[in-house]
């Protein structure tokens, strides 16, 4: 990925569309980037992921649909008819769900990415054993990496903590997105499995999806600064730009 496109998804998760349209209003499609997830969505709808796009921001789409391959590929169509940048799936919904989002979305002229999300970053080594998953998260990330691979999707949603093991095993030009960012004074809340924005970017992420260090910081926009600071301090590292023929 070039180094000069924009690496941060800010995370627009607000108990109020208000709150989330005074922040868009102050951003710029051109430094960052945008993710609606569950609880704006489901408070805004497809109008407001309409209106953000039209307003020039990539919009990732963050609904990590998970259930039968009929519904799931209908879904993801029903995304990109909403003109968003980037759709999500669970991984864990298996081989033939992910291959019917791929064959659906295939069929259109300028598809959305399409993101497996693995391991959620609020879950440890624990959490996965109680639900009957046991071993490490890095482990199970890979297996659901390369089964998200293989059925042609994009890239993958995992930790930053996994990023390095998966992009030296699944190569340069799969797209990984990395919640669980903190930057070092950042709360760490309810996410397990976190690093901060230099060591995400140098670990392998391509994007930085962020919510609560900038939307719940006094100052949403010298956050985002501060972050944006500290990836400039990570250099051309983070720059895996491929061929078309190597991708
Ligand atoms: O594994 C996952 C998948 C998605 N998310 C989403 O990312 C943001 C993170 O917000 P923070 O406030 O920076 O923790 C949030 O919208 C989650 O739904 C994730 O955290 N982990």
């Amino acid at each position: 990925m070039p180094a000069t496109e924009p690496r941060v998804i800010v995370a627009l998760d607000f108990p109020r569309v208000e709150s989330a349209l005074d922040l868009l209003g102050r951003l710029d499609p051109g430094r960052c980037r945008v993710k609606i997830g569950k609880e704006l969505f489901t408070r805004a709808g497809p109008a407001l992921v309409e209106r953000v796009v039209r307003d020039g921001f990539d919009v990732f789409l963050d609904l990590k649909f998970h259930d039968i391959p009929n519904t799931v590929a209908a879904a993801c169509a029903a995304a990109a008819d909403l003109g968003v940048w980037m759709v999500n799936v669970h991984a864990s919904g298996g081989p033939a769900m992910l291959a019917a989002a791929r064959a659906r979305l295939d069929q259109l002229d300028q598809p959305p990415l399409l993101i497996a999300v693995t391991v959620l970053t609020s879950l440890d080594a624990a959490d996965l054993a109680a639900v009957g998953c046991p071993g490490e998260p890095a482990d199970r990330v890979l297996q659901l990496a390369r089964l998200a691979q293989t059925a042609g999707l994009d890239g993958i949603v995992c930790s930053p903590r996994e990023a390095g093991g998966v992009r030296e095993a699944l190569g340069p030009a799969f797209r990984l997105v990395t919640p669980g960012v903190r930057p070092a004074s950042a709360a760490q809340g309810d996410q397990k499995r976190v690093m901060t924005p230099a060591q995400a970017v140098a670990a392998g992420a391509d994007f930085l999806v962020v919510g609560r260090p900038v939307t719940g910081a006094a100052d949403p926009m010298a956050a985002l600064s501060a972050i944006e600071a500290e990836l400039a301090s990570v250099g051309p590292a983070g720059d895996r730009s491929v061929s078309p023929a190597a991708s």
